[in-house]
């Protein structure tokens, strides 16, 4: 049973297919310091959080059972990335749900600002019948200036060209042809700062995007330009945007998001008749908390149950086309890896992986995590997963090579793991084969063909008569049934393997009277 907290309040509805898991307790707890929850988060499984939350290296060094944490929106600024990697705890967003919601919220700030709604509404219902102040601004023909075009900032640029405005987008990932399509003009944030009428911003903060809005920008902005923030608190600079107001740059700001959250009662904005403010309600509606809930809540079940995921944060996407090529070979890996493992002699160097057959085509990194993760697994104390596998290794000065081979001629997919440790190399081949599922091909220079199943022994020798025998017996004798067995060799006479897979581990005791047979170099039990 796994036990999941939520922290934060996070759309019930959304959640109810946690609360359906016959695998899963939920428990709701909002509101908690970080003193109670290092008290409790180390009964749970999975913390699922919003953004008052601040996760911790300390909550989640106290999170000893902690495999996920879930943040039912985008940003994950209140989520300790780095530490969570260390400890192999996947972090989750829920990227897409609230896109809609907050894309209209920034309209809604636009309008607002370019007709003074809540500066009129203000003074009417304070008895005043003002129709001389609020004289407003229209969007058709004006420039609006986005400074981030992903998500939020497309849906803005296209809801902008349906008022007829001219649109310039700059973002470093943001193709031509994709601008071209949106029928938006690509520029710098000069450009923007120089040309628009209005500007918004819609980029995560990042040290590149702090203050990206900033004293600079506001010196060639256009006397009257109106600026909104509902992405992040600091990516247009607080105190620069207060004195271009001042100066009379600025005709009117709406800000959802700040430097620091709540305001201080006397943050500058919350006083200043141009400003507009909301207490970060970008997420806030009913459709996107319950969009986020459900996406969160889809990929904790997937994590704790072991299953694929998509949206971790803490490692590379993995698009679905590579997803469907490379899932069924994630389980060979990480046998390949904990095989290779277990029969390296002596601290490992370099693991070195070659891909070839249908894996050259495809970005076949998430695979070499489950091989790094498997050929860790039993060198390190504490977790190793696929999402710290890669860091571990690093850590550990392992050197992890990827190389690609042209298309197998033998098979039509091929994965070799070699280890490199100051003793020698130890390699090992598995491959996927229709019908037949997973099979180890080659071991060191010796062809076998052997699933990867249950427990496998693997004893090198001199091929000379009567070893298999022997070792068949001596099984035998102390009620170890062999499955399977495979003998490989180069030449015949020469130094040979055998690999068996038997019904269950054999004793120490066996083990060492199997190594004292003659013509018998070593043997080695290989868990999987
Ligand atoms: N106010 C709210 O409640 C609320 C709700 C949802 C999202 N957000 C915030 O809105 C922002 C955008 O969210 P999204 O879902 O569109 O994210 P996204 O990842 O889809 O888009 C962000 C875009 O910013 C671009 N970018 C990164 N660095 C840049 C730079 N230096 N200059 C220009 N562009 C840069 C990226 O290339 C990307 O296209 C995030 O900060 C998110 O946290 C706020
Ligand atoms: O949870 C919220 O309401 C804020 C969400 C928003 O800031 C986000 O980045 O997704």
């Amino acid at each position: 049973m796994f036990k999941v907290l939520v922290s934060d309040p996070i759309s019930d509805m959304g959640i109810q297919q946690l609360h359906d898991a016959p695998d899963i307790t939920v428990d709701k707890k909002t509101g908690l310091t970080e003193d109670e929850l290092v008290a409790i988060i180390g009964d749970y499984d999975a913390l699922l959080v919003r953004s008052q939350t601040k996760v911790t290296e300390r909550i989640m060094q106290a999170g000893s059972k902690l495999k996920v944490v879930g943040r039912a929106g985008v940003g994950v600024d209140n989520i300790d990335l780095e530490a969570a990697t260390k400890r192999g705890i996947v972090v989750i967003n829920a990227p897409d749900g609230n896109t809609i919601a907050t894309c209209e919220l920034t309209f809604a700030m636009m309008m607002a600002i370019a007709r003074q709604i809540p500066q009129a509404y203000k003074k009417t219902v304070g008895g005043e019948w003002d129709r001389k102040t609020f004289v407003g601004v229209e969007l058709r023909n004006k420039t609006l200036g986005v400074v981030g075009m992903g998500r939020i900032g497309s849906e803005v640029a296209k809801r902008a060209k349906a008022f007829g405005m001219n649109v310039i987008g700059y973002d470093p990932f943001l193709s031509e042809e994709r601008a071209e399509k949106m029928g938006v003009k690509l520029g710098s944030v000069n450009d923007i700062a120089a040309q628009a009428d209005f500007i918004t911003v819609h980029t995560p903060l990042t040290n590149e995007t702090r203050g990206i809005i900033g004293k600079d920008q506001f010196a060639i902005m256009k006397k009257g330009v109106r600026i909104i923030n509902c992405a992040r608190g600091g990516i247009v600079d607080e105190k620069a945007l207060i004195d271009a107001i001042d100066s009379g740059i600025v005709a009117g700001a709406a800000f959802d998001v700040f430097v620091e959250e709540p305001p201080a009662p006397d943050h500058p904005f919350l006083n200043n008749p141009k400003i507009i403010v909301t207490p970060h309600l970008g997420a806030s509606t009913v459709e996107a908390q319950e969009n986020v809930a459900i996406d969160v809540s889809e990929e904790v079940l997937h994590i704790l149950r072991d299953e694929p995921f998509k949206n971790a944060v803490n490692m590379p996407p993995v698009p679905a086309s590579v997803l469907n090529i490379l899932q069924p070979y994630f389980n060979l890996g990480e046998k390949l890896g904990r095989i290779a493992g277990q029969m390296a002699d002596g601290a490992v160097k370099e693991i070195h992986v070659s891909y070839s057959g249908e894996l050259m085509d495809v970005d076949v990194s998430p695979l070499t995590r489950y091989i790094v993760k498997g050929v860790l697994t039993n060198h390190l104390a504490g977790e190793v997963n696929i999402v710290n596998a890669m860091h571990l290794a690093k850590n550990r000065d392992v050197n992890v090579v990827i190389q690609k081979s042209a298309a197998a001629q033998t098979f039509k997919n091929l994965v070799t793991v070699t280890l490199k440790t100051k003793n020698g190399d130890r390699t090992l081949s598995g491959t996927l084969l229709s019908g037949y599922g997973e099979r180890i091909v080659q071991i060191d220079q010796y062809p076998v063909d052997i699933s990867p199943e249950g427990t496998l022994l693997l004893v090198s020798h001199n091929d000379k008569p009567g070893i298999i025998g022997r070792v068949g017996t001596l099984l035998g004798n102390n009620d170890v049934n062999i499955a399977s067995m495979q003998v490989g060799r180069k030449v015949v006479g020469g130094s040979a393997i055998m690999l068996l897979t038997i019904d269950k581990q054999a004793s120490d005791e066996v083990l060492a009277e199997l190594t004292k047979l003659p013509e018998i170099m070593n043997v080695k039990e290989l868990a999987l």
